[in-house]
C-alpha cells in the first residue's frame, strides 16, 4: 500500500439479491480488502462473479446483508451526502441525452458537481477536445466510454472507481486511457479498477484481488498472484523414448505432469531447475526436445486456473467424466 490510510475498507462483505428467503442469491460472499491512498487496486474476475455487485457497495449505492464498508472513513451507504462529492464514478452505461452535444453534457453535469473543473479542461484531459460540438449520439463507443471518464473525473475526486474503462476502445484509446490513470494516480488519486482485460491490471495495478463466485480466490501484487501459480515446461518425447526414459521427474522439481500423444506437459515451482536439468539430460542423451517451451506462469494463466479449478471442482460435484485422451498425474510436492 502506498499510504496508511486505508482510503477503501472492506471486511467480511455480503451482498444478497432478493429477500434472503428462497430464491434469493447471495452475490458477494465474504469478501474481505484495502485499499491506501494513492493506490490502484484492480477487481477481476469471471463473468457474474460479483465485480459490479461489490462495487456498487462502495459506491453506497446499496447497504451491504452483512460486513463492513468503509470509503474516506464513512459508511458510503448512510453517509452518501458526506462521501458522494468525494468520489467519480465511471459506469458501464453512462445513458446520456443522446440530443446534447458532448460539451452540453459535460457543463450540465458540472452544473451538479461542486468545484468542478471547467468544461475545456476536463474534455482535454480525455482528448475530447476537438468532438466538443458533436452530439453524444453521434459518438463511437470508445469516445462515449472517454466521456463518461470527463464526467467522472469533474469534481477531481480522491477516489475514483473504473468500471471497465476500457471497453470498446482501440489500442490506441486504450494507451491513452492508461496514460490518464497514471497521471491521476500519480496526483494521489484512489483507483478502483473493475475490468476483464488481464494486461490492463498488469500494466496500471499496484495490487489486485481475483473474484470467483462472490469469494476472493487470490489477493495481492501481480507477482505475488502469479508466483502461487506453477510454471511450465513442454516438449516432445524424442523418437524412440518414452517418459519412464527421462530422469525422475520429482529431481527436476516437478509437481505434475501430464501426456498428450508424445507432448509432455510438466508443471513446476522452480522453473529454473527444470528447464536446467531437462536440457543437460537431452545433451547427454544426443537427443533434440522438439516443440521445446519454457513459460513462466503469468497473470493470464493464474486467472485461467482458478477458473477451470472451480469448473472441475463443479464438474467433480456433478459426476462430470474428465476429458480421456489426455492423462493427468498430480506429484507428490
Ligand atoms: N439485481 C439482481 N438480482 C439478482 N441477481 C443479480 C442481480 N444483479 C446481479 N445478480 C447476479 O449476481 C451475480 C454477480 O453479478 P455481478 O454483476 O456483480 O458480476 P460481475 O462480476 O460484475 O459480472 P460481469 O463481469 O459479467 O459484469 C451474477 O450471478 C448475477 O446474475
Amino acid at each position: 500500500m502506498t499510504s496508511n490510510e486505508r482510503v477503501i475498507d472492506v471486511t467480511d462483505l455480503r451482498r444478497v439479491y432478493g429477500d434472503g428467503k428462497r430464491g434469493s442469491f447471495e452475490a458477494v460472499r465474504g469478501v474481505s480488502f484495502s485499499v491506501g491512498r494513492g493506490e490502484l487496486f484492480a477487481l477481476l474476475g469471471t463473468n457474474g462473479a460479483g465485480k459490479t455487485s461489490t462495487v456498487e457497495l462502495l459506491e453506497g449505492l446499496a447497504a451491504p446483508a452483512a460486513g463492513q464498508v468503509r470509503v474516506l472513513g464513512h459508511d458510503p451507504h448512510t453517509a452518501r451526502a458526506r462521501v458522494r462529492p468525494r468520489i467519480g464514478v465511471m459506469l458501464q452505461e453512462g445513458g446520456f441525452p443522446a440530443e446534447l452535444t458532448v460539451a452540453e453534457t459535460v457543463r450540465m453535469w458540472a452544473g451538479c458537481t461542486s468545484g468542478a473543473r471547467p468544461v475545456g479542461e476536463a474534455l482535454e484531459s480525455v482528448g475530447l477536445t476537438r468532438r466538443a460540438k458533436v452530439r453524444v449520439k453521434q459518438l463511437s463507443g470508445g469516445e462515449k466510454r472517454r466521456l463518461d471518464l470527463a464526467l467522472a473525473l469533474l469534481g477531481r475526486p480522491e477516489v475514483l472507481f473504473l468500471d471497465e474503462p476500457t471497453t470498446g476502445l482501440d489500442a490506441e484509446g486504450r494507451q491513452e486511457t492508461w496514460n490518464l490513470v497514471r497521471a491521476l494516480r500519480a496526483e494521489g488519486t484512489t483507483v478502483l479498477l473493475t475490468t476483464h482485460y488481464l494486461e490492463e491490471a498488469e500494466e496500471l495495478a499496484d495490487r489486485l484481488a481475483i473474484l470467483h463466485q462472490g469469494r476472493i480466490a487470490a489477493q495481492g501484487t501481480v507477482a505475488e498472484v502469479v508466483a502461487a501459480q506453477p510454471s511450465h515446461v513442454s516438449f516432445e518425447l524424442p523418437d524412440g523414448y518414452f517418459v519412464g526414459d527421462l530422469p525422475p521427474l520429482d529431481r527436476l522439481g516437478v509437481t505434475g505432469h501430464e501426456i498428450d500423444g508424445r507432448l509432455v506437459r510438466l508443471r513446476t515451482g522452480e522453473l529454473q531447475r527444470t528447464a536446467t536439468e531437462l536440457l543437460v539430460w537431452a545433451r547427454d542423451a544426443g537427443v533434440a526436445l522438439h516443440r521445446l517451451d519454457v513459460r513462466g506462469a503469468s497473470l493470464e494463466e493464474a486467472f485461467l486456473r482458478i477458473a477451470q479449478d472451480a469448473k472441475e471442482r463443479d464438474a467433480g460435484a456433478q459426476g462430470t467424466p474428465k476429458t480421456p485422451d489426455v492423462r493427468t498425474e498430480e506429484m507428490a510436492a
